[in-house]
């Protein structure tokens, strides 16, 4: 007699960051419906990579002014464009509320979530506490102290989107490879910074410490600045900036206010890893063991 019907299987795997590991379980995953009978055997939507193999971010460069409530303004309306223009995920500058000085801190500072820029961005995903406070003296360029009025936090921070986890510093916190480190082994692929660099260390070293994070770590890095302001009592360097695993910068704005929108291509994360696999070859047992002790 013809028996009628068949099985079908329909395979619900875990898909990460690692392309080649993906493939593998949906392949294992396959000869296992097949030996249990499956004639059929269907795979979920992009099972070999988080998101498709890229996203789109934009990176809003803009004017900060005195006033709170259109910086507000001027960061929703911008939000509101960027996603008009295809962007998933919206990065905004440090500070992008306040102008940037430890003397406005406490008159623009807030409750988050029940404070107004909360409430007008919406649903809060993380919260990062900067963790390396702002505490220099160039003498004749420049001196801060951030620690006069802030308190640092002491957590990393990490958010996911569609699987795609990503991790967050701000600005000074770029300057620390073992936050980036410590992010990149919680499995971020992307780090965002929003940020304020000065005209003494914006030329020195925004750039530069883009692509040394994006290099150690082997993944996208972020910059985004506010724009440049001749008349503000801090003069941000602007040149918000995105580079890739490579450590290429990809796309780069100058220091006028402006957006950059660029693809997140996740799949150059896992060519350069694999490519360079330094992430094991790491000599964690030599750094840990003999040299420790001795520095
Ligand atoms: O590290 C720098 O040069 C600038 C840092 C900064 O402006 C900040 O942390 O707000």
């Amino acid at each position: 007699m013809l028996k009628r019907g068949f099985k079908i299987a329909l395979v619900q795997m875990k898909v990460g960051a690692d392309k080649a590991q993906n493939i593998e379980t949906a392949v294992r995953e396959i000869h296992k419906a097949k030996s249990q009978g499956a004639h059929i055997v269907a795979l979920p939507e992009c099972f070999n990579s988080p998101y498709g193999t890229s996203f789109k971010i934009a990176l809003v460069q803009m004017k900060v002014g005195a006033d709170k409530a259109q910086n507000i303004e001027t960061a929703v309306r911008e939000i509101h464009k960027a996603k008009s223009q295809g962007a998933h995920i919206v990065a905004l500058p440090e500070c992008f509320n306040s102008p940037y000085g430890t003397k406005w801190f406490p008159e623009y500072a807030e409750e988050v979530p029940s404070g107004a820029t909360s409430r007008a961005l919406g649903k809060l995903l993380a919260q990062h506490r900067k963790m390396h406070l702002f505490d220099i003296d160039i003498p004749d360029k420049i001196t801060f102290r951030e620690s006069e009025v802030l308190s640092a936090g002491d957590q990393i921070t990490t958010f996911e989107y569609q699987g795609v986890k990503i991790g967050v510093g701000i600005c000074y916190d770029l300057r620390f490879s073992e936050m980036a480190h410590l992010m990149a082994k919680q499995g971020c692929s992307v780090l965002i910074y929003p940020a304020a660099f000065n005209m003494t260390t914006g030329p020195k070293h925004w750039e530069l410490l883009a692509k040394a994070r994006a290099n150690d770590e082997q993944l996208w890095v972020a910059l985004v600045s506010p724009a440049r302001d001749t008349e503000a009592g801090y003069v941000a360097w602007g040149h918000s900036t995105l580079v890739d695993p490579w450590a290429n910068v990809v796309a780069k704005l100058d220091e006028k206010p402006g957006t950059l929108l660029a693809d997140v291509d996740l799949s150059i994360v896992e060519e350069v890893r694999s490519q360079i696999p330094v992430r094991v070859q790491r000599r964690t047992d030599v750094y840990d063991t003999v040299l420790k002790t001795k520095c």
